[in-house]
């Protein structure tokens, strides 16, 4: 008998193993209680990650940025994926973000990004004519975002194997905002001026938006991310009639062409008037801050899961007030699957870590769910 049939089969076996392993990966992260409640799922406990839970609050991370600068660190994905990993093991998360930022996706569009010290984002070319919005490249592909994906495929072999990566990026309306103002901006005066003054160009922009979004986004997911937040941070700005106009179809659209598919977190602060509108762009998740009861944002959600929603400043509170802070939006989810615990926005820079690693604790601990314990 030849030797060739043994050597399939073994080769065979090997392929069908590596298969099963990846199998029971998958298994792992799907069943995990952050993806179970993405899908409205019960868990033994409430799952619970942070916005920003990387970021400057954190000492580890003030020292690294003392010697690479926040762009170059967003473009190393080794660092990238350390930055990732370091912050949701400390905390004990439920999540892990990968560590990126909302602008990154204007540089290869033809926009100049700079991170000035202590002024958050500068975009030195903002859109202002209706020439910069047909000068706006598309991003046909995610190439250009290459440093991201490499970032995710990193920090998920380094993760383990049964905590879910989230990819984010911004969303058609907050992004347009910054290329619109150049920065960051309180009343959003030259955005709204531009969507009222050119309903076919703020057409065009927001287009071209949603769909170099969607393909950075399903690059992510095909990368190895399990759920994608999309973050909509100023769009409460807007009213309701202006939100179902200008935003609400580019969002939709957005959130439709996302391919593979993996639940989508739709976040915006400032919301509270928005909610029915929100839920209509076909995020699975729906992310609130903290302006509204989270039982009352739920029943306008309806049939989706929400996440949220503690004050980020309540973390600067003693640990007493955080914890009846904490139990009582726990209280208004009632046991209710779907509710991921999260801040209302992303926190802030001066917090201390050990009350952000005191209120995961909590949330875990008043959370068990005994008749659900068997489960994960
Ligand atoms: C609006 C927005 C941006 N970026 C982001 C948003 C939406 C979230 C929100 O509404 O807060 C999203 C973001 N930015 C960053 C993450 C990393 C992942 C995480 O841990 O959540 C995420 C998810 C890192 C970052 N992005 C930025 C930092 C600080 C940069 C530094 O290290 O100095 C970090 C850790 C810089 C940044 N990037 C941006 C601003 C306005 C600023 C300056 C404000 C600030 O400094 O907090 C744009």
């Amino acid at each position: 008998m030849s030797e060739e049939p043994k050597a399939k089969r073994i080769s065979e076996r090997a392929r069908e193993l590596e298969e099963t392993a990846s199998f029971a990966q998958i298994d792992l992260l799907q069943n995990s209680p952050f993806m179970r409640a993405c899908r409205r799922e019960p868990t033994p406990y409430t799952p619970i990650w942070l916005m920003r839970q990387a970021g400057r609050y954190m000492p580890e991370y003030r020292l690294l940025r003392e010697r690479v600068p926040f762009l170059e660190l967003c473009k190393s994905p080794e660092l990238a994926a350390e930055v990732t990993v370091n912050a949701a093991e400390r905390l004990g998360v439920d999540a892990a973000i990968i560590f990126a930022d909302l602008l990154l996706i204007v540089e290869p569009m033809g926009f100049r990004l700079e991170y000035a010290k202590g002024d958050g984002p500068i975009i030195h070319n903002p859109v202002r004519s209706a020439q910069d919005v047909e000068g706006l490249r598309e991003m046909e592909d995610a190439a250009p975002l290459d440093y991201v994906l490499q970032a995710i495929r990193l920090t998920r072999r380094a993760l383990p194997q049964d905590l879910p990566l989230i990819g984010f990026a911004g969303a058609p309306f907050t992004l347009a905002s910054y290329l619109i103002e150049g920065g960051g901006s309180r009343n959003f005066m030259r955005t709204k001026t531009f969507m009222y003054s050119d309903e076919g160009l703020w057409n065009e922009l927001l287009s071209r938006l949603a769909r170099s979004l969607a393909r950075f986004l399903s690059a992510q997911i095909e990368a190895g991310a399990q759920a994608i937040q999309i973050f909509d941070s100023w769009v409460g700005t807007l009213s309701p009639d202006d939100y179902r106009k200008f935003v609400l179809p580019h969002t939709k659209s957005l959130i439709e062409s996302i391919s593979p598919r993996a639940p989508v977190i739709y976040f915006g602060t400032g919301t509270a008037g928005l909610l029915e509108l929100m839920r209509e762009t076909g995020g699975d998740v729906i992310g609130v801050d903290w302006r509204i009861q989270l039982d009352h944002a739920w029943q306008r959600i309806g049939e989706r899961a929400i996440m949220g929603n503690l004050d980020p400043v309540t973390l600067f509170a003693d640990l007493p007030i955080i914890r009846d802070r904490a139990r009582s939006i726990l209280d208004r989810a009632d046991n209710r699957p779907g509710h991921i615990f999260n801040l209302g926005h992303g926190i802030l820079p001066q917090t201390p870590v050990e009350n952000v690693v005191a209120l995961v604790e909590m949330v875990h601990e008043m959370s068990q769910r005994r008749e659900t314990r068997s489960m994960t």
